[in-house]
């Protein structure tokens, strides 16, 4: 590897790009699955297909008229501001009325499954499943048609959101969808929202929206869209006023998208969940114009997220506690036998944040030091005499080529530390160089990820 690549500032430079937010998979393996393993509409990248793109992530959103179905998937676009997001809207494939259809427009029921071109709206998302830009069409609800020569191109996305009534009711579409959410709002609420809507939005009046509801929506409702609704992973009750179920929703995507490949690859990688917050602190100390005080300042911070996040992974034994008014607090209870271990020298900024969360906690120090370039190596260690016995957190901020880190954990497995003991925590990372130390440690917790 050439020299420039082992220094400090070749990391910070490298890791200047997205801040990956993942997730820690459950089970530890020590080397990648099989790409059989996952879901085949949202299947993990196996070591073998990584270069291969990204499926998108296909959320279904569907509830009775009015319910707040293009509310809510406004609200989810808006706040999944990272990602790109497209939305589909199933009312786009509403067959266009024939000539004869429309002179008795108000016989015709736009509620029943055969009022959508589902084959069409089926190829619609199977090709932007695969990466393809899709021509939609453009419905028109005074008309009744579909606008004969525009479309609306919708380009290749991190997630495509499918809204509409119906569109659980077809099994094939439902296959195609990661997450289905079904929008449950009072019928009453729903009849007020849509006699305003259709009539200041979609040229109606009064009698007729009141008619058609009677007729064919509500029928409809009671006969397709409620008995879809059990296919629903998610229910939000009042639609777009609801924001708490609405942020859980827009976290479980942030969660499923923030999987960086490597954290597919290697359940026992996790990135820390990135946050404006995080963001901010990383542009500052990088910011070359910033003060000793503020570096040191905004990296403890960091480097305390990391430190209780680590912590987080910790096991735990169920305590219970009595509380003051004497109610019995079932609870947890930390882990006891524990140590954190420092590779000299970066490792050490880490000691503080690790001894404010843990009164009291045993740091051991390793030093590795490169003798020349034949090899040989210099090392010096000070360690817990029981560390075989405790869980240790393995302390270095900065990663480039993962020559220390790889070694301070062969020390530590020599020792009688389980590898299913080890959690090495780490602020900044060249990713290829992980894959050395990858399969040795239980938890691998990096905040920020560089592509190189
Ligand atoms: N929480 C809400 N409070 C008040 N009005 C709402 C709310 N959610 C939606 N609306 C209004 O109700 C009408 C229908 O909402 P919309 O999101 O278009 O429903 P859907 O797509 O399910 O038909 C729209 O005019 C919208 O502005
Ligand atoms: N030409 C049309 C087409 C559809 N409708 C009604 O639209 C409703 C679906 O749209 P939402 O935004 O309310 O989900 C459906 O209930 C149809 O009755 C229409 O009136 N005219
Ligand atoms: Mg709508």
């Amino acid at each position: 590897m050439p020299e420039e690549t082992n220094s400090i500032d070749y990391v910070m430079e490298k890791a200047s790009g997205p801040h990956f937010s993942g997730l820690r998979l459950d089970g530890m393996l020590s080397s990648p699955p099989s790409s059989s393993t996952a879901s085949p509409s949202h299947r993990s990248a196996s070591a073998s297909d990584s270069n291969a793109p990204k499926q998108p992530f296909v959320i279904g959103v569907s509830g009775g008229t009015a319910s707040g179905k293009t509310t809510v998937c406004d609200m989810i676009i808006q706040q999944l501001h990272d990602h790109r997001v497209v939305l589909v809207n199933q009312d786009s494939f509403y067959r266009g009325l024939t000539a004869e259809e429309s002179k008795r427009v108000h016989e015709y029921n736009f509620d029943h499954p055969d009022a959508f071109d589902t084959e069409q709206l089926l190829d619609c998302v199977q090709k932007m499943r695969s990466g393809h830009s899709y021509q939609v069409p453009i419905y028109d609800f005074k008309s009744h048609r579909r606008c004969s020569d525009s479309f609306r191109q919708v380009n290749a996305s991190d997630v495509i959101i499918l809204e509409g009534i119906l569109v659980f009711h077809d099994q094939r579409v439902r296959n195609l969808m990661n997450m289905k959410i079904f929008v449950d709002t009072d019928a009453d609420v729903r009849l007020a929202r849509r006699i305003r809507r259709d009539t200041v939005e979609r040229g109606r009046d009064i009698n007729s929206v009141l008619e058609q509801y009677a007729k064919f929506v509500k029928p409809a409702f009671d006969d397709f869209v409620l008995p879809s609704k059990k296919y629903a992973d998610v229910i939000i009750p009042r639609g777009g006023d609801n924001h708490v179920a609405i942020d859980l929703i827009v976290q479980h995507i942030h969660t499923k998208l923030g999987q960086h490949d490597l954290c597919k690859i290697y359940p026992n990688v996790h990135v820390i969940q990135s946050t404006f917050q995080i963001r901010g602190m990383h542009t500052l100390i990088r910011d070359k114009e910033i003060s000793k005080h503020d570096f040191v300042f905004y990296s403890d911070r960091l480097i305390r997220l990391v430190v209780e996040h680590g912590l987080g992974h910790l096991p735990f034994t169920e305590k219970q506690v009595v509380t003051p008014t004497g109610s019995v607090y079932t609870g947890v209870d930390f882990c006891k036998k524990l140590c954190g271990v420092s590779i000299v020298r970066s490792g050490e900024s880490m000691e503080n944040a690790l001894r404010a969360c843990c009164k009291g906690i045993k740091i051991g120090k390793l030093l590795i030091h490169r003798d020349g370039d034949n090899g040989k190596q210099l090392i010096y260690e000070k360690l817990p005499k029981d560390i075989s016995e405790r869980h240790v957190l393995l302390l270095d901020p900065v990663l480039a080529t993962g020559n220390s880190a790889n070694q301070a954990i062969e020390i530590l497995i020599q020792k009688g530390v389980p590898e299913s003991h080890i959690i090495f925590l780490n602020l900044i990372s060249v990713s290829c160089y992980l894959l050395m130390i990858f399969l040795k440690v239980n938890l691998y917790l990096l905040q920020d990820l560089a592509r190189v």
